[in-house]
């Protein structure tokens, strides 16, 4: 029996996947997973028995990724589950931001008692006139999964698209429309682009990359969408640059003192992955690799340890084991392995910066005294029996 504790709402559909074998928990001493949202986890004690944390979502800033990887604590994320959602409200923000459409239903739910509403409107619609965004130049900042989507939408609303993105994947690069321009600075986009939008991780590289200097090299009265996360953009900045004219409208879902209610800014409260859809695809894909892991020690999507997979187990025995990427682990668990008489059928090891993960399949079941030599060895954080 394996027990979940849920930090935030996760949807049914992706909970009902965890079967008889699993028990929800409100107690994180009885937990071997987590599965979080947007829930702060940097203060939270997290204690020994959780193995796996999974991020129903894209964002992992709200976890203490590296130390779950210093503990041997696997951490997941859904890559791409809720990009589709986030793709919709950027195209919506892009739209809301070129025409006044929220002050127009403002004003028509202000005037609706007036008896001439209808002659009324006609006089007065003109104040809330805008522009087109077909024609108009789209720069995207990061063309992973959610930036390839705008990009590729943005050209079937007949803008004109560029794309910056350094580490773009495979994947990612062949899904893009051939008509995207590939741009390899982000003075590029900053001096082209009459629409900016940003979806790239927060990450110490990548805190305030939208500053002060950013805003002076772009075109008088861009748009700027920020879908990512706040702490991307200076927001002192951008507020001067707001009052300066240099930037027409900001769009942001992400709600703080300094961008609520503030004339041209338009906030959403982080409804993203707010969908129905999305919600349903996170929990369906972070239960999945939870399940995978608790039950065959296989990983994929974590983003602290490299992806490990041996299937399901045929052998008599598996054990798991995180530890360090440093020289000689392996020798030393074949070492321990065999002094204890125990034959490896099947094993594999893969490294991912500082942290490797071990899959070991055993003719017979690992001894205790075995387990323990294992645990001991400086550089192991986690060892863990399967079968
Ligand atoms: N508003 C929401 O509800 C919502 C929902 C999902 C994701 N997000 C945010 O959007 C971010 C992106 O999500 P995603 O699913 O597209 O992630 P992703 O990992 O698929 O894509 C991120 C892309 O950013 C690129 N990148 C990294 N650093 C960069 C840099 N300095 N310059 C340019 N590109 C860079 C990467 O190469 C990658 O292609 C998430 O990390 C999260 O913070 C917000
Ligand atoms: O990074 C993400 O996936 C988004 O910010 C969504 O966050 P949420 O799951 O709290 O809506």
């Amino acid at each position: 029996m394996f027990q979940y504790k849920c930090l935030n709402p996760i949807s049914q559909t992706g909970l009902g996947l965890f079967g008889e074998e699993y028990k929800q928990t409100e107690e994180l001493n009885d937990a071997d997973a987590i599965l979080v949202r947007s829930a702060k986890m940097h203060d939270m004690e997290i204690p020994e028995n959780v193995k796996v944390i999974a991020r129903a979502g894209a964002g992992v800033n709200n976890v203490p990724v590296e130390q779950c990887a210093e503990n041997g604590i696997v951490v997941f994320n859904t890559p791409g589950a809720n990009a589709n959602g986030v793709k919709e409200l950027v195209l919506a923000g892009m739209l809301l931001a070129s025409r006044d459409i929220v002050g127009g239903i403002e004003w028509v739910a202000h005037e609706e008692d007036k008896e001439h509403i209808d002659k009324l409107a006609e006089k007065q619609k003109k104040q809330f006139a805008g522009c087109e965004i077909s024609g108009k130049k789209l720069g995207i900042i990061g063309l992973g999964a959610i930036g390839a989507m705008v990009a590729n939408s943005a050209t079937h609303l007949g803008m004109e698209v560029y794309g910056y993105d350094p580490f773009i994947s495979i994947d990612a690069a062949w899904n893009l429309s051939r008509t995207i321009k590939h741009s390899k600075s982000l003075d590029e986009i900053y001096s082209q682009c009459d629409y900016i939008t940003i979806h790239v991780p927060l990450t110490d590289n990548t805190r305030k990359m939208i500053d002060k200097e950013a805003f002076t090299k772009m075109k008088e009265g861009v748009v700027l969408l920020n879908f990512a996360r706040d702490l991307l953009v200076d927001e002192e900045a951008l507020i001067e640059a707001l009052d300066s004219g240099k930037v027409k409208k900001y769009v942001t879902d992400f709600a703080n003192p300094l961008v609520a209610g503030r004339p041209g800014i338009l906030v959403t409260p982080h409804l993203g992955a707010s969908t129905a859809e999305s919600e349903e695809n996170c929990a369906v894909m972070a239960v999945k690799e939870v399940r995978d892991f608790l039950e065959n020690g296989n990983i994929k999507n974590s983003v602290n340890f490299p992806n490990c997979d041996m299937g399901t187990c045929i052998a008599v025995g598996r054990i798991t084991i995180c530890h360090k990427n440093i020289p000689n682990m392996i020798s030393q668990f074949t070492k321990i392995l065999g002094s204890e008489g125990l034959n490896i059928a099947d094993m594999t090891n893969k490294s991912r910066g500082s942290y490797a993960y071990t899959i070991i399949d055993l003719e017979s079941a690992a001894s205790k005294e075995a387990l323990d030599e294992l645990k001991a060895i400086e550089g192991v954080s986690k060892v863990r029996v399967i079968k």
